[in-house]
Formats: C-alpha cells, structure tokens, sequence
C-alpha cells in the first residue's frame, strides 16, 4: 500500500491525500505545470522539503535512506540528459548497483530488459549517440533490470514512436500484474484511460480528481483541467479522443 496524507511541497503541490494498494498502475496527469513531476521526484526522494507523509510499505518515502529506497523503487525521471558516453550495456549493469540480489538474478533481469526493449543493436554504442527515442527505451530497459516492487515513471512514453508506445503501455501493465506498483505521468488521455486502472488528476498542484478513468475523465473535470472538450472514441482495440479548446 502507498499512502500519500497531505503531501505538500511549496507552492507546487498542496496536500495531496492518496491511497493505493500494490498491483495497481496508477496514471498521473495533469496539464503542464500541474505538479506531476513534482510528485514523483517527491516520491523518488529527488525533492527535499516536502511536508505531510508519503509511507511504502512501512517505510516513509520522505526521510528514507538511498540505500533503503534503492531496495524498494526505480524512478524514470523525465528528461534524457547525457553528457558522457557510456556504453549502453554499461548503463545496465549500472543501474543495477548496490542492489542486493545474486549476480544469477541480476544478468537474467538484464538479459529480460534488452529483450523487452529490443536493444541488441545497441548494446555497444554510447547513449549520447543515440536518438532521443533510442535514449529512452535504454532508460526504460534499465528501470525494468532493477526490478523493484515500485515503480515511479515520468512521461516513459515521451519521444517514443507509435509501436513502442504501446509496447511501454504493455509492458507497465505487466509489471502490475506481476504485484508490483505502478506510477506513471501521462500526457496521452487515450492511453492513461485505456491502460490505468486509476488516475490522479492534478490541476495547480492539488488533486482534483482520483479514481477509475470514467470517474475522473468528465467533461467538466477536463474543462477545469486542461481546458478543452474531448469526444470519446472506444472499440475492442483501444482508445482514441478527440479534443477542441474551449
Ligand atoms: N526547479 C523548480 N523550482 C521551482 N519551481 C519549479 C521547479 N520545477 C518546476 N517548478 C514549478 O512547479 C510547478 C509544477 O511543476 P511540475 O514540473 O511538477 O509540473 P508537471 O505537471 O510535471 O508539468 P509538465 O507537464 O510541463 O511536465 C510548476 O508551477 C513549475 O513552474
């Protein structure tokens, strides 16, 4: 269970109350400046100074040690910003330290995420030679070789094209069904409604909205959210949307 009790953070986010079991995939959204990456770097333990509580499973997200939290969580963060060029198998191995697994587990998780990410070509590259797309499934790969039981991913979709989209989309849902948690921030409303068991819709840093997608995807919730209307276009292969500005 992650209960989030009057989570605040200055004047970029204001007592936000939450609470959701394990083997959930949860979409944030919000429109730009909302606050969404504010929560989960909050989350990530990348923002100090946050009031209220954030608990994990009897650990308290805001005062945790980087080694404890390296145990429990993998975060996504939002950019892709590389200076130096490090090898992609390299930015693997690396994202697996001070993990506390066997050696067997980690290169299986490894070998599963180059697999699943489809990164065999680009294996022995550096990651500044990359695309920006290319950057993200290697960031991807390497919160998938982690494999902690929380899982805090900002915009994992961004810069990716349609396919792998999809597959990301695929995949978190996996991991949920695998028990683990799932956070994710989404710009895309056809995706978060068709893949996300819950939404939490910020709107100037508060929660306006939480619960199943039909619950909080109302029309006045997205006049007050993102200001526009959205017609609705669901069949047995997804989800699409139309949206006018108000
Ligand atoms: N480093 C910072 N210092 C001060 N304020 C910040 C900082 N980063 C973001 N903010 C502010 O915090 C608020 C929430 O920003 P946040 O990045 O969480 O929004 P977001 O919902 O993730 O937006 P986007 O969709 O554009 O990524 C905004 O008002 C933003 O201007």
């Amino acid at each position: 269970m992650l209960e989030l009790t009057n989570l605040s953070h200055s004047h970029r986010l204001t007592n936000v109350d939450f609470k959701v079991p394990s083997g959930r995939l949860v979409g944030i959204i919000g429109a730009n400046g909302s606050g969404k990456s504010t929560l989960l770097s909050i989350l990530a333990g990348g923002l100090t100074k946050a009031s209220g509580a954030a608990e994990w499973r009897g650990h308290d997200l805001l005062r945790w040690s980087p080694f404890e939290q390296r145990q429990q969580l993998a975060y996504l963060s939002q950019s892709n910003l590389f200076h130096e060029p490090i090898w992609v198998k390299d930015m693997l191995r690396t994202s697996q330290v001070n993990l506390v697994e066997t050696a067997q587990n980690l290169a299986a998780w490894r070998n599963e995420s180059v697999e699943e990410f489809q990164l065999h070509r680009l294996m022995n590259r550096p990651i500044t030679e990359l695309s920006g797309g290319e950057q993200r499934r290697v960031m991807l790969a390497c919160i998938n070789a982690m494999n902690r039981p929380l899982i805090l991913a900002d915009e994992p979709t961004a810069s990716l094209d349609l396919n792998y989209q999809l597959l990301v989309m695929e995949w978190l849902k996996r991991l949920r069904v695998q028990g683990k948690l799932v956070l994710v921030a989404l710009h895309d409303l056809a995706l978060a409604a068709q893949y996300c068991d819950e939404l939490m819709l910020l709107h100037e840093g508060k929660l306006l909205a939480s619960g199943e997608p039909n619950q909080v995807l109302t029309d006045t919730n997205l006049a007050l959210a993102y200001k526009v209307n959205i017609d609705w276009i669901c069949n047995s292969n997804g989800v699409a949307m139309l949206a006018r500005r108000l």
